[in-house]
């Protein structure tokens, strides 16, 4: 199908709502608004396309921000099934990646900002140092560097625009630390993470010619997940939309915002709603979820909001599994009863998804799985791939290639080399670098087809055959380049950790894998049957979330975001007269 084509039916998909239809069509600054499963990123990647196929003109094109890579990563996946790739004329990726890619290093030369030709990213320990360094000169005393610095981060993203009476005038001290930590990074010609969408700002408040390069380039800002994003894309957003002509599209739920403790602020998506200059757009139906689901989800976030379910949806189930003790014994029941009773009923395992608060609560299900013979993907901080990191990503699409992909052309030999290209230049490519990198990908990947390889030992020839030359060659300074050493790490054989290259590329013959998920990595996704682990009234909420208000509600949200994650069943697993208060109003409120 052509890309005309492709857009034609994804505008058709949507036609029987409106709203979302409206949203497509816009021309002027718009901003969605909708609960879960209401096709927000449905309707932003038929936005996108529209706007590429009927409001731009070649060479420019459009810009995509969201929270992590792991949504650019779904972003790009859904576009490309719309005929679009990321590279050609649409950028996505990181607010991170936008400011370091597209603004400081094109521009950083050409402006006086004290950075060198040749800057780096800060590792961790030149970070701590120059926090230590810092806190020598511009306080001085027995307090512990580190934790002052927590408060001076926090003011650091939050006063985005340093011109502005809050900078000095709210914690002056502070304000001094931070300063003096940003003159030892650039001492030795450094920056950080949270440098970047702030070096970017001030590049472009105090050089219009910058803002104008950005607005010929992209004369629409796309941003999705906009709850999840801080004030320093905020005031990128004001800066680049409301002040430089370029056209914004958000989509965003304040109700699933989760990242606070990232300084990121539910208000910030309000405020937006609140000009006049800005059309917004409610979404009400939930496509995804049943009735009794959505009714449940209600219950699960404890406040009233008009969303129904799709017309003609079927109710979906709920389902409540008391165990007698804690963790442990829930873990193991999860893989002896619930998975099994959910197969039973003809659920195929790679759509049930186990959800949980944190890595830790991952390691039990992983090992009761282990024990019960079950086939598992994780994505969680302790996962062997890392859904957030694009390298760690594109390692297992290489593997999912050479496993059978090249004959199926699942993944294409063309998307790999387009992720590559992102990992080691990052932006603009030059045409004999593209050759050079495609010789060294497809000779690596054709060398090991078939191979009896395990995947330790194809990853530490991934290791010395590609990542050793492309590390010396990237343009990209966002690059984790330890994540294949890490993960040549959690597969060593030594340690029995080593598993079937085909285990790396999700192709098992005959059956898929269960999904165990932090609740934070679920965001975004969806599953037929869905399991919410340690739903125990110690966990939800925690000793810690009820330190404070702010708290409590971002727990409760966190909860609300993996409730919304199922279509058809929502299981329910935690200690015997000791659930969660928020399982009670979930079923209470499911019962209306
Ligand atoms: N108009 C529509 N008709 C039918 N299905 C739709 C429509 N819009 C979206 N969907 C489907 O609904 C599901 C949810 O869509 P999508 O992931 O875009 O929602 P979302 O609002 O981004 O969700 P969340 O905020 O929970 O991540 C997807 O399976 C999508 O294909």
């Amino acid at each position: 199908m052509s890309s005309s084509q492709q857009l034609l039916s994804a505008i058709n998909e949507l036609s029987t709502n409106p709203e979302q239809v409206a949203a497509v069509r816009e021309t002027g600054h718009c901003v969605v608004l909708a609960g879960p499963g209401s096709g927000k990123t449905k309707t932003l990647t038929t936005a996108m396309a529209r706007a590429l196929s009927d409001d731009i003109i070649e060479p420019r094109g459009v810009a995509c921000i969201t929270y992590n890579n792991e949504c650019a990563i779904e972003l790009e996946t859904r576009l490309a099934r719309l005929g679009i790739e990321s590279g050609d004329r649409a950028f996505i990726g990181t607010v991170h990646g936008f400011a370091l890619s597209q603004v400081i290093a094109p521009y950083a030369r050409c402006v006086p900002i004290g950075l060198p030709a040749e800057f780096q990213v800060a590792t961790r320990a030149q970070t701590r140092a120059a926090v230590e360094a810092a806190y020598a000169t511009a306080i001085g005393g027995s307090d512990d560097p580190h934790r002052r610095w927590n408060f001076a981060s926090e003011k650091r993203r939050r006063d985005v625009d340093r011109s502005r009476p809050d900078w000095l005038g709210r914690n002056p001290e502070l304000a001094v630390f931070i300063e003096a930590y940003e003159n030892e990074l650039r001492r030795q010609g450094l920056i950080d993470f949270d440098d970047m969408p702030l070096l970017a700002y001030r590049m472009i408040k105090e050089h219009d010619w910058i803002r104008d390069a950005l607005h010929a380039r992209f004369p629409v800002l796309f941003v999705d997940e906009y709850q999840d994003l801080g004030h320093a894309l905020h005031e990128l957003v004001l800066l680049l939309c409301f002040g430089g002509g370029i056209r914004l599209f958000a989509v965003g739920d304040s109700d699933q915002s989760i990242y606070g403790f990232t300084g990121a602020n539910p208000e910030l998506l309000d405020s937006l709603t609140q000009r006049c200059d800005v059309r917004t757009i409610r979404l009400r139906f939930n496509y995804r979820s049943g009735g009794k689901i959505v009714r449940a989800s209600l219950g699960a976030l404890g406040e009233e909001r008009d969303y129904r379910e799709a017309e003609g949806a079927p109710e979906g189930e709920l389902t409540f599994w008391p165990v007698t003790l804690g963790l442990d014994v829930q873990a193991q029941a999860i893989a002896d009863t619930v998975i099994p009773d959910l197969e039973k009923r003809g659920f195929a395992l790679d759509e049930i998804a186990v959800l949980y608060r944190a890595a830790y609560l991952g390691d039990k299900i992983a090992e009761a799985l282990k024990r019960a013979g079950t086939p598992f993907v994780r994505s969680d901080g302790n996962a062997l791939v890392r859904r957030s990191s694009r390298l760690s990503r594109f390692i297992e699409d290489c593997a999912r290639w050479v496993v059978g992909g090249w004959k199926s052309a699942d993944p294409r030999y063309s998307r790999l080399l387009q992720q590559a290209l992102k990992i080691v230049y990052g932006a603009q490519v030059r045409p004999d670098e593209e050759q050079l990198l495609s010789d060294q990908l497809i000779g690596f990947l054709q060398a090991t087809i078939n191979s009896s390889d395990t995947t330790h030992t194809w990853l530490q020839l991934f290791d010395s055959e590609l990542i050793a030359h492309w590390r010396t060659i990237a343009r990209n300074a966002e690059q984790e380049w330890e994540v294949c050493a890490e993960m040549i790490r959690n597969t060593d054989p030594v340690a029995d950790l080593d598993i079937p290259l085909a285990h790396l590329a999700g192709r098992l013959e005959g059956t898929g894998r269960v999904n165990l998920s932090t609740l934070h990595s679920a965001k975004g996704r969806e599953f037929d049957a869905v399991v919410m682990y340690g739903v125990n009234a110690s966990d939800f909420p925690s000793q810690r979330d009820r330190q404070s208000t702010v708290a409590l509600r971002e727990a409760r949200r966190l909860f609300y975001v993996g409730v919304t994650r199922p279509r058809r069943e929502l299981a329910m697993v935690y200690q015997e007269h000791h659930h969660s208060p928020w399982v009670k109003e979930l079923f209470d409120r499911s019962q209306k």
